[in-house]
């Protein structure tokens, strides 16, 4: 799709979809999923040394990207740059790497990007059950699981979770740093320090992807646990952001105002 042609569409064609990424484990599920939706057509695929201007040639209005840390700035800077809406499922997302969306996106006021750390229904419930129980609990931390072919630590979902938990207790007027008298530790026995949230991480082989959050206070404890079985489980939030993306100009971060929670 270039910038010659409309920014609207009937709502009878098909959405014509490219995915980045898509001889990999996610990427593949993704071209399933595309290729089974009534409403949306397989346009693309693209993965590592194919060309990406395959992509506007093809006709795609939405790309969704689950590629590499390392190569998605540049995949998400072309696509805005070629008047095409972006899903992202990619991994690696800071604050920094947001505000300079929002920079390429002022320049294609009416594209929208969606970046979502977790497109599976249970866990972006999970992230806000987390961030609605953090206030009551003086002792929370991370604890996310994944396959070992992972190659980011911690998850994109468990930092997204600890900034929310983070903000959540800082709103209540709770310490950055839960209680913890450790004062003699092997490096790396405590977790990492997200805003103030312990995370760890294990990798195993077997698992697919998921997450506790655990929380405690006087007498009682909580534990928020979501567990991905098979990628099919992020489908219909990958599916469900292709067609909310053409409705959101701008950046959306997380699935939570496409479900209404
Ligand atoms: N938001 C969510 O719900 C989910 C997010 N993820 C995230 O999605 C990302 C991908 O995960 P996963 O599918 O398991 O990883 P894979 O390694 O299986 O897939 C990534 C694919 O992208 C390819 N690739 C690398 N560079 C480019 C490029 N420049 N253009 C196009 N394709 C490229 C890779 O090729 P090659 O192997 O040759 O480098 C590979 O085929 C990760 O960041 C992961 O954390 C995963 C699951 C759910
Ligand atoms: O790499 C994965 O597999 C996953 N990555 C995402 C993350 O980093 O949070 C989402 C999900 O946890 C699976």
């Amino acid at each position: 799709m270039t910038d010659s042609q409309p920014t609207t569409r009937s709502s009878d064609e098909p959405i014509r979809v490219g995915v980045l990424g898509a001889r990999g484990r996610m990427g593949a599920e993704v071209c399933r999923a595309v290729d089974a939706a009534e409403d949306m057509d397989l346009v693309a695929m693209v993965d590592a040394g194919d060309w990406l201007f395959n992509v506007p040639d093809s006709g795609a209005e939405v790309v969704v990207d689950f590629t590499h840390p390392g190569v998605v700035m540049d995949n998400i800077r072309y696509c805005v740059e070629q008047g095409i809406h972006v899903v992202v499922g990619t991994s690696g997302f800071t604050d920094h790497r947001m505000d300079m969306i929002r920079g390429w996106l002022e320049h294609k006021p009416d594209r929208g990007v969606v970046i979502a750390p977790n497109f599976a229904i249970g866990a972006v419930l999970s992230m806000k059950f987390a961030e609605a129980a953090a206030r009551f609990y003086e002792s929370v931390e991370i604890v996310e699981l994944h396959h070992e072919r992972k190659v980011d630590a911690p998850s994109g979902t468990a930092a997204r979770t600890a900034r929310m938990i983070a903000e959540a207790r800082a709103a209540a007027g709770l310490e950055k740093y839960a209680p913890d008298a450790t004062t003699d530790a092997l490096e790396g026995s405590r977790g990492a320090d997200v805003d103030g949230v312990r995370v760890h991480s294990l990798r195993l082989a077997g698992l697919v992807a998921h997450q506790e959050v655990l929380f405690g206070t006087t007498g009682e404890t909580l534990t928020i646990r979501h567990d991905s079985l098979d990628r099919s489980s992020f489908m219909p939030g990958v599916l469900l952001a292709v067609r909310e993306v053409l409705k959101r100009p701008g950046l959306t971060l997380g699935l939570e105002s496409m479900l209404d929670i």
